[in-house]
């Protein structure tokens, strides 16, 4: 494999062992490490985490079990029913700029009551319950994600701040972002490509995408590639699973609030072929900021270190790619940024809770090609 931690643009993704962040003498090297990815490269792979094997394994043996379940038992926690976007999606029921995602999956979220009342912005009412199979259908599902969604919880915490240290910045440096614990909620979601199929003759998993807020740990749970980032040479780099990993990745909100230091990279999944006899699973959570904060507010500006600035510059520009983008934080608070992500995602969700939302993105309507796959998955 080739040696990626001092090439500018990347070849492949550089592997990271946690473990070292723990020793006062392994951990300047773990930060080095931390900081040519932060830098450079945008991915890494982190080895050894605090989140225990045997809860990723729980996690990974539910996922077939959830995807399983009968059709209409997975149509009760559909997320059409939910203004917080929680729940389930059918195959094809999701875009990515525009185009088909051939993904099924399942949102849930760190557990949270919705604080919205009414007069409040819209974007409050992002954050709510999640929706879960009945107990009976699926025992320990629900408990399960949940103890996965704790531990990677204090993982990305503790993770924020070593980026801070690996930027010459204190360890707090992007604490103002957060509210406490009770206020925030994270993501995850559980995802399912089938194969490409003669009906469904697209291979996009999900299309070229940044993820929007801070850090995103992504577990793959079964042997297929399919993943990939671009370089800055607008290459598609594989990022193939490693058994005993997460991928990590950061946002745009992280790369806006470091003034483009930290690379959100852009990123894509290509289904698995139709040679392929079982489908690629993966279980993506993403790390949310305090919905009020205002990224482009000047009090929330941080100084570097001119020798970090130096390295960004060193880097040269990233590529300009035709991808969702997350350009309103230039605008708005994070808790909108989300909102409208969502709902250019999600325009069924959107129609119905956020009928304002839906007007202004989707001015004729659902996307006819929306509403031909829904009807693909009625037929099959
Ligand atoms: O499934 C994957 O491997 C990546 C998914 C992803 O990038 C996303 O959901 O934002
Ligand atoms: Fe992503």
């Amino acid at each position: 494999m080739p040696d990626t931690t001092t090439t500018k643009d990347f070849t492949s993704i550089p592997v990271i062992d946690f473990s070292l962040s723990t020793s006062p003498e392994t951990k300047p090297f773990f930060l080095s490490q931390l900081q040519n990815a932060l830098i450079n490269v945008g991915f890494l792979y982190l080895s050894n985490s605090t989140v225990e094997g045997k809860v990723v394994d729980e996690v990974k043996r539910y996922l077939p079990k959830f995807f399983g379940l009968p059709q209409e038992e997975k149509d009760k926690i559909q997320m059409g029913n939910s203004p917080h976007y929680m729940g389930y999606n059918r195959l094809g029921a999701e875009l990515t700029k525009g185009e088909t995602d051939f993904r099924e999956q399942f949102d849930f979220s760190t557990p949270h009551v919705s604080r919205w009342k009414p007069g409040d912005p819209d974007f409050y009412n992002i954050w709510g319950p999640s929706q879960y199979p009945n107990e009976r259908i699926l025992p320990g599902f629900q408990n399960a994600l949940e103890t996965y969604l704790a531990q990677a919880w204090d993982l990305v915490k503790e993770l924020i701040q070593l980026v801070a240290e690996a930027l010459g910045l204190p360890r707090d440096a992007f604490s103002r972002f957060f509210d406490s614990d009770d206020k925030m909620s994270c993501l995850g979601k559980l995802v399912r490509y089938p194969p490409v199929t003669q009906d469904i003759k697209s291979s996009q998993g999900v299309g070229p995408h940044f993820d929007q807020g801070f850090l995103t740990i992504l577990l793959q749970a079964s042997d297929h590639p399919g993943l990939q980032a671009q370089n800055l040479s607008g290459e598609w780099i594989d990022i193939p699973p490693i058994a005993g990993t997460f991928v990590v990745n950061f946002g745009r909100g992280l790369e806006f609030v470091t003034d483009g230091i930290i690379r959100a990279t852009c990123h894509r999944v290509i289904s698995p072929p139709s040679t392929s006899n079982t489908p690629r699973y993966s279980v993506p959570f993403f790390q949310n900021i305090s919905l009020d904060a205002r990224l482009s507010d000047p009090r929330n500006k941080i100084e570097f270190p001119d020798e970090i600035i130096q390295l960004r510059d060193a880097r040269g520009k990233l590529v300009d790619t035709d991808a969702v983008n997350f350009t309103e934080f230039a605008t708005e608070p994070s808790g909108k940024v989300l909102l409208i992500g969502r709902a250019k995602s999600h325009p069924n969700v959107a129609e119905r809770y956020y009928p304002h939302l839906f007007e202004r993105y989707f001015p004729n309507g659902l996307p006819d090609h929306f509403k031909k796959n829904a009807e693909i998955q009625v037929l099959s």
